[in-house]
């Protein structure tokens, strides 16, 4: 057997259940946020929002880690604040959503003390994230809610847990609750199949978790459970692979919805200069990595304006899934992503892609060095 097999085990183990866990409480507060208006919804000092779900999954995956490897050294990279949260009006529920979530931890195969918390034990939970990484040692790297709009919206959205060593990523854990393992990201009309999946006895047609461990050439997938269910065993995950498509005629290009936050023209011109053919797909959150790593499409392309820095925690876990699937990611250089300095990619060139393949990656680079000059970016 080989001798990596048994390397981070126990991590991946606990990673994949409490991004399970993670995923059933964000259904919970997507639901009722959805019918209820917005009341647990915040704006930050940016203007991104923050939910309930977003202070809760950070939470929960904090007292869950240090439940299982000692609150001692235990270094959490992660987006929410807890002085943001200290003040917010958001806290008694986020308190109770917590508490919820934790008392059905062990559905999902994970023991911790039931016993109720109180406020400030979440504020203590979520201040233990702020570590900011670096190239030595061990982090956890979090996204509670990564695709808060997509989330706020009722659209897609995405739980991302990585862990870094020695500065490389390995371990990605990616929850996509409303990317359903059966039917895609898209339908036969190529429209987005992003409205919450309904209730359905087929497991397979709810959302999915995704995970990869370093150097095992392989990526897994596995349908979130519900009802009555529990997650006893990894029996139900699938392997997944990237396409085999290489003409770009017949790729699929994924992007940010929002044009804050990537260049929709500039990647118009260069999927243009690269043969592509197909409309774009824009999603929210990192269910594009996903989309990539499953094969659902070949190409995502980000290029924020200039200035903006890109977090690890956006990237993480679902570059080493795409990877380990078989892809290709690099910033518009061709050089890997740099997970060693800090809580930014430092040093990134220009853009970031991921692609199904070397054929595709390579045309890809090509044309975005043609398009660059040309471009205001
Ligand atoms: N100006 C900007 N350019 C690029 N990315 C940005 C940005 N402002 C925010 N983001 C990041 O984009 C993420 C959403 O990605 P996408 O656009 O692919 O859906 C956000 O994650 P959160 O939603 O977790 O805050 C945020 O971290
Ligand atoms: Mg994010």
């Amino acid at each position: 057997m080989a001798e990596g097999q048994f390397l981070f085990s126990k991590e991946l183990d606990v990673a994949v259940r409490v991004v399970h866990l993670a995923c059933a409480l964000c259904q919970r507060v997507q639901n009722s946020l959805l019918s209820s208006n917005g009341s647990q919804v915040n704006s930050k000092d940016d203007d991104s929002l923050v939910t309930v779900a977003d202070y809760s999954v950070q939470a929960v995956v904090s007292r869950i880690l240090s439940e299982y490897f000692g609150s001692q050294n235990l270094s959490i990279v992660a987006e929410e604040d807890a002085q943001t949260l200290s003040k917010s009006d958001l806290l008694q529920e986020v308190v109770n959503t917590v508490n919820e979530s934790i008392s059905e931890a062990p559905k999902f195969g994970l023991k911790i003390s039931n016993v109720p918390v109180g406020p400030s034990q979440v504020i203590e939970a979520i201040g233990r994230c702020s570590s900011s990484g670096g190239p030595k040692g061990r982090h956890w790297v979090l996204d509670p809610v990564d695709g808060t709009l997509g989330f706020v919206r009722g659209n897609q959205y995405a739980v991302a847990l990585a862990l870094i060593e020695e500065g490389r990523v390995v371990l990605g854990v990616l929850g996509c609750p409303n990317y359903p393992v059966k039917k895609g990201l898209v339908n036969h009309h190529h429209q987005l199949t992003s409205e919450i999946s309904s209730a359905s006895p087929d497991m397979w047609d709810k959302g999915c978790v995704m995970y990869a461990k370093r150097g095992a050439g392989k990526a897994w997938m596995q349908p979130l459970i519900h009802g009555e269910l529990k997650l006893d065993s990894f029996e139900s995950a699938r392997s997944i692979r990237v396409s085999s498509v290489k003409d770009p005629a017949l790729a699929t290009l994924c992007e940010p919805v929002e044009k804050a936050n990537t260049s929709h023209s500039f990647t118009e011109g260069v999927a243009h200069s690269a043969g592509l053919r197909k409309k774009p797909l824009r999603v929210y959150s990192m269910v594009k990595y996903a989309a990539i790593a499953r094969g659902d499409a070949e190409i995502y392309m980000r290029f924020a304006r200039a200035g903006y820095k890109e977090k690890i925690w956006d990237h993480a876990a679902g570059v080493l899934i795409v990877q380990e699937a078989g892809g290709v990611v690099t910033d518009a250089g061709g050089r890997p992503l740099d997970f060693s300095r800090g809580i930014y990619l430092e040093g990134l060139d220009r853009g970031i892609m991921a692609c199904s393949g070397a054929v595709l990656h390579e045309k890809i680079i090509g044309a975005v060095d043609s398009s660059w000059e040309c471009s205001l970016l």
